[in-house]
């Protein structure tokens, strides 16, 4: 599934643009990190994607049908699980499928795949309470992935967790990504994040935001945390990271 992102703009208050004319196009399967400081308007335009707020301009298309509000063939993780707490792991995961109609043989065919995809099938009867952060978010990961949607839309999802849970989490995604085939856009502050998992990056602008920089990770696609160390890698790192902040401060030069 293509998406095109044409003139995309939102004003939440009327003549002062949060994000303005952002033209973007992701290609079936790809990875794309979006990355910007603070109030850049990252979030914003996940939930644009997400069709969970309507632009002020331009348009959001899935393989040319303009997005009007939020669907099945997009899923979606925030940086907090919000899962269901009186629902089990599994009971978590087969919630789409159920509003779906999904008779019951297929459903828990298809959340026990799930759940080995994320290695968390031992845990299909626990309540979300008995879970670490990184257990519930790789269950709100199943959750999303449930209905197979074509676009994954991650904000931040990683962003609570301790640095080790962080870096298994990037691992395990990438795998999540390689295995299911669908496309990702990920929100994320950080930069060693964002060109790890990306085959993309796209910096953000500040007030308004737009795409300052869409720069291509040309790093092996089978990486492991120990690429983080390579040149190419820092490089990279270091490219987008002064590009974060010359936009900061350029930013913080008009206010
Ligand atoms: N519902 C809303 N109503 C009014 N203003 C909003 C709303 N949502 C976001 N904003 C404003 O839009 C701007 C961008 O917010 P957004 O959360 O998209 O930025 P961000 O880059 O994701 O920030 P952060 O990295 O801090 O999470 C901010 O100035 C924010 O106050």
């Amino acid at each position: 599934m293509t998406l095109r992102l044409e003139g995309l703009g939102k004003e939440f208050v009327p003549g002062l643009p949060v994000l303005e004319g952002i033209d973007l196009t992701v290609e079936p399967g790809g990875f794309v990190c979006v990355v910007g400081a603070s109030g850049s308007g990252k979030s914003t335009l996940l939930s644009l994607i997400a069709g969970l707020t309507r632009p002020t301009a331009g348009r959001v298309l899935l393989d040319g049908q303009e997005v009007t509000g939020p669907g099945p063939e997009r899923g979606l993780v925030f940086q907090t699980a919000s899962l269901y707490p009186w629902r089990t792991v599994a009971g978590n995961v087969a919630f789409g499928l159920e509003a779906m109609g999904m008779p019951r043989a297929r459903r828990d065919a298809r959340v026990a795949g799930l759940l080995d995809e994320v290695g968390l099938r031992h845990l299909a009867g626990a309540l979300p309470g008995r879970l670490s952060g990184g257990q519930q978010q790789r269950v709100a990961i199943a959750r999303a992935l449930a209905c197979s949607p074509r676009v994954l839309l991650l904000d931040e999802p990683f962003g609570a967790l301790d640095v080790q849970t962080k870096e298994d989490m990037q691992v395990f995604v990438r795998q999540v990504w390689r295995d299911v085939g669908t496309t990702v856009i990920m929100v994320t502050h950080d930069v060693e994040e964002a060109v790890f998992l990306g085959r993309r990056v796209i910096v953000l602008s500040c007030d308004p935001g737009r795409v300052a920089r869409d720069l291509a990770v040309d790093l092996p696609a089978d990486r492991t945390l120990a690429d983080k160390r390579s040149t190419a890698f820092l490089a990279l790192r270091v490219e987008v990271e002064d590009l974060v902040r010359a936009e900061h401060r350029a930013h913080q030069a008009r206010v």
